[in-house]
């Protein structure tokens, strides 16, 4: 088996289908949208790449698919660089953009034949057939592009990029726009995709996108890539965990007896929060439970809550900025 356990630097030791190293991107109007990225992208799996806006997601993607220059850095896709041997690496990549922008005069079927043809690849009806089949676009494959829905149209987006038998897939905010059903539908799909042995990046606004799909994640914020991780271990190392008292009588304010403690006071006086790490050993919450009682504080309820990846999220980028 290789070892694709990270290193602690982030970086997969084999088996990367993508290698982005120190990466950096100055644009002309002496920008600094990238600043010495690092990262691997392993095969199979789900990449999502979260950042707000102009962190530099779409810079990175662009970059990779040769649509922009790097400044500094080098990146190679299957061990071609992205460069030296531009093309042996644009062959291995499908790009799906996040405008619209399709031909709306042709039809489905010629929209996708013409993608592949501008790979220089042989005509394969058969696989675009089980492409346009996968995609639920098989009937429209024959209608006009301007006729379909925006969902189908984004879908024909995913046929193109997928149209000459690309390894490694980009979608640039593949559900911007599109209504919670369709959104469901895309993630469907693009599960499918990592199953027929595509490598799939996407960046995304979403963080109910990156939490409900990704293997791994990466946060990037002002052109750095803040961090690398399994979505599991993240959300284990980072996150937080919340015990909710409902009192049993409002307090005014936090007695002096509990201020050595992360706790809050919230809903007037109704509430107490009480915020602990899911990585300590120690809860803390017999000690709390145990002061309580001695100050004379009841409670009718409590539950406890752990924090989203959203949370996770917020706070990196916040304590960055
Ligand atoms: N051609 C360009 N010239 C100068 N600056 C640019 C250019 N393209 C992008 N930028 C700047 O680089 C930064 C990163 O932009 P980028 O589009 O990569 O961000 P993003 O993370 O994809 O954002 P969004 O989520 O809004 O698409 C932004 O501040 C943007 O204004």
């Amino acid at each position: 088996m290789p070892d694709t356990q990270s290193r602690p630097d982030g970086l997969a030791t084999a088996d990367a289908v993508v290698s982005v190293r120190g990466l950096s991107k100055i644009y002309k109007s002496g920008f600094q949208a990238l600043k010495r990225v690092d990262l691997d992208i392993r095969r199979g799996e789900i990449f999502a790449l979260l950042g707000p806006n102009g962190a530099g997601k779409t810079t990175l993607i662009s970059i990779v698919c040769g649509i922009v220059n790097g400044s500094e850095g080098s990146v190679t896709v299957d061990g071609h660089d992205i460069v030296r041997d531009f093309r042996a690496a644009r062959a291995l990549i499908g790009l799906v953009p996040q405008e619209l922008s399709t031909d709306a005069f042709e039809s489905v079927w010629a929209t996708v034949k013409f993608s592949r043809g501008l790979y220089g690849r042989a005509p394969n009806p058969v696989y675009l057939e089980r492409v346009l089949r996968q995609l639920s676009l098989w009937e429209k494959r024959d209608s006009k592009i301007m006729t379909l829905s925006g969902g189908m149209k984004r879908r024909v987006l995913i046929a193109k990029a997928l149209a000459h038998e690309p390894r490694v897939l980009f979608l640039d905010e593949p559900t911007a726009g599109v209504d919670v059903e369709l959104r469901h539908d895309m993630w469907d799909m693009v599960r499918k995709l990592r199953e027929s042995g595509v490598t799939i990046i996407l960046t995304t606004h979403y963080i109910e996108e990156a939490e409900e799909m990704a293997d791994r994640i990466g946060v990037i914020s002002s052109g750095e890539l803040i961090v690398v991780e399994d979505k599991a271990t993240l959300m284990r190392k980072l996150g937080k965990k919340q015990l909710t008292l409902q009192l049993q009588n409002p307090l005014e304010q936090l007695p002096e007896h509990l201020a050595d403690l992360p706790l809050e006071l919230s809903d007037e006086g109704r509430q107490l929060v009480y915020t602990f790490d899911t990585q300590s050993e120690e809860t803390g919450i017999a000690g709390l439970l145990r002061r309580l009682s001695e100050l004379g504080i009841d409670f009718k309820d409590l539950h406890s809550s752990e924090s989203s990846l959203e949370d996770i999220f917020v706070s990196l980028v916040r304590s960055r900025a």
